[in-house]
């Protein structure tokens, strides 16, 4: 099985990562995509706005309708700082036989290196990179101190082309904050849900 990991803090899900882990379903062949929501995202201290069973929430919703999708929980039931190599050992203790994708985004590859045991992470799973377009091409030599050149080059060839999206979770909770519209940067069902729960500061402004 080619399985697809996809980590993020979805602080919420937005159309951005779902057409990620589309165009790498498709383009890069994966049999399924596993969302991994972080407990604390190690480089993000302050943790997300959102707790873990909203987002947990959300991103079912969200899944809901796409096969081959689905959420791990992994990371969220472990708690604190959620460090990735902790994250594939497990998966690959779980799933011996997988064949294991991280799929990111360009600014993310160029992060790779600071992560803990970066080495074991490459050891561990392939990193799919996103690139899109109006971006800069991203940098596959960050990775040289870290795997050999022909490891190197598989990773480049997993290179997968999307287009532009231009949403942010972070962008997404602040037009929430100041009423800005929001709805059509996110799946309907998420939005529905962020009104139903009011969440990201819905509605504080009216009151
Ligand atoms: N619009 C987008 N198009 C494609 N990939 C995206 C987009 N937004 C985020 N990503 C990718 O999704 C992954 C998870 O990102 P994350 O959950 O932190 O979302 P974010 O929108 O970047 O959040 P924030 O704005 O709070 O930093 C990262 O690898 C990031 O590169
Ligand atoms: O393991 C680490 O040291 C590490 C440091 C920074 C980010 N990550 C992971 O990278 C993924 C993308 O994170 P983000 O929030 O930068 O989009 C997510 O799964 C994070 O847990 C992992």
């Amino acid at each position: 099985m080619r399985l697809g990991l996809f980590g993020g803090s979805f602080d919420p899900v937005h159309r951005g990562h779902l057409l990620l882990a589309e165009c790498c379903m498709e383009q890069g062949g994966l049999d399924r995509v596993w969302f991994v929501p972080s407990a604390v995202q190690p480089h993000k201290p302050g943790g997300p706005v959102a707790g873990d069973a909203d987002r947990v929430r959300m991103l079912r919703l969200a899944l809901e309708g796409r096969p081959g999708m689905e959420v791990s929980t992994l990371e969220v039931e472990r708690g604190e700082v959620s460090y990735s190599v902790d994250t594939l050992r497990e998966i690959r203790r779980q799933l011996p036989d997988a064949e294991l994708f991280f799929l990111m985004g360009a600014d993310t590859l160029h992060d790779l290196p600071t992560w803990r045991g970066p080495a074991e992470v490459l050891a561990l799973a392939t990193p799919m990179v996103v690139c899109r377009p109006g971006e800069p091409e991203p940098d596959f030599g960050v990775l040289s101190g870290l795997v050999g050149g022909d490891r190197l080059a598989a990773i480049a060839a997993s290179r997968v082309a999307m287009p532009a999206t231009e949403v942010s979770s972070s962008d997404l909770r602040r037009r929430i904050a100041v009423g800005e519209p929001w709805r059509e940067m996110t799946d309907a069902a998420v939005a529905d849900d962020i009104e139903a729960h009011k969440l990201y500061g819905l509605g504080n402004r009216e009151q």
